[in-house]
């Protein structure tokens, strides 16, 4: 293992970011005058081959242990990997990056193994006033194969036991927590514990925050599932990257395609799924401090 070349930085007028090459990694984004919206670990290892703890990974070609379990690594192999800058450009407005994969970048045979497919991936990065992500993975292959993806954002917030996730009023969900599939969501989402939820809902959701004084709008596209993610004190404890005090700081909110909701592809079809974050300042409320 040796330590990751420091993340790549972009800058417009509108916005600033980063971008680590290994995952395609977005781990930083802040609009002009804005606090930072992405939250990443300060005890995150960066190291070669490890999962970097915050920002935007990529999941891909599978998601946990993958849909019919047993895959590995957990979230698929291209977080991991190192993507290559197709091209990189920046107007006022907008700083835009380009990166692809393809399987000639999978060299781990047990990798190859579990997704013995041809296939390349476009990951197209646009920071300014809005956070745009798009991934395209399109099937090179003569066989049709099934993918999951998720871009698993880690949003930063006062205090995640204060916000609520609206958007997802009468969704359906799997409750990974309570290992049930058939739970509906109720009006919005108050986190109280240890959440792990894929919600089958493509649509807008916002997270608002009373104790940062701001909302987070993600709309998304071609995106069939919402998981909403936080590990709570005691998983958090034991979670190293995380650590006792991170995870009061951070919810994540993916956009994702996956389990049921897994994408089919034929030969030469292309899918595309975008991510889109924009923040909208509100009134901080006086009776709550920033934890
Ligand atoms: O620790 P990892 O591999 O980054 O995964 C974090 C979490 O990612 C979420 O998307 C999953 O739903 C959770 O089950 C998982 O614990």
């Amino acid at each position: 293992m040796s330590r990751l070349p420091d993340p790549r930085p972009f800058s417009c007028a509108d916005a600033t970011g980063a971008v680590y090459d290994q995952g395609a990694h977005v781990t930083d984004w802040i609009p002009h005058g804005q606090a930072p919206v992405l939250w990443l670990s300060p005890s995150t290892a960066l190291e070669t081959g490890t999962p970097v703890r915050g920002g935007v990974p990529i999941c891909f070609p599978w998601f946990a242990d993958g849909a019919a379990g047993g895959r590995a690594p957990r979230h698929g192999f291209a977080r991991t990997l190192p993507w290559h800058v197709e091209s990189r450009e920046s107007s006022d407005h907008e700083a835009v990056v380009v990166y692809r994969l393809t399987d000639e970048d999978v060299t781990d045979p047990v990798h190859r193994e579990q997704f013995p497919y041809r296939f390349e991936a476009y990951y197209v990065v646009r920071f300014g006033t809005e956070l745009v992500l798009e991934l395209s993975i399109t099937n090179t292959d003569d066989r049709a194969f099934d993918i999951e993806e998720a871009l698993h954002a880690y949003l930063v917030v006062g205090d995640v036991r204060k916000i609520r996730v609206e958007g997802l009023d009468g969704a359906g969900y799997r409750d990974k927590v309570l290992d049930r599939d058939d739970c509906v969501q109720e009006g919005a989402l108050h986190l109280e514990g240890e959440t792990d939820r894929v919600y089958r809902s493509d649509a807008e959701v916002s997270v608002v925050d009373p104790v940062l004084g701001r909302v987070l709008r993600i709309r998304k596209e071609n995106s069939r599932n919402t998981v909403v993610w936080n590990p709570w004190a005691e998983q958090a404890a034991a979670m190293p990257d995380v650590g006792a005090d991170g995870w009061t700081d951070f919810v994540c909110v993916e956009g994702a395609n996956v389990q049921a909701e897994a994408v089919h592809l034929e030969p030469d079809e292309t899918h595309t799924m975008a991510y889109r974050v924009a923040v909208e300042v509100t009134e901080q409320d006086p009776g709550r401090s920033p934890a």
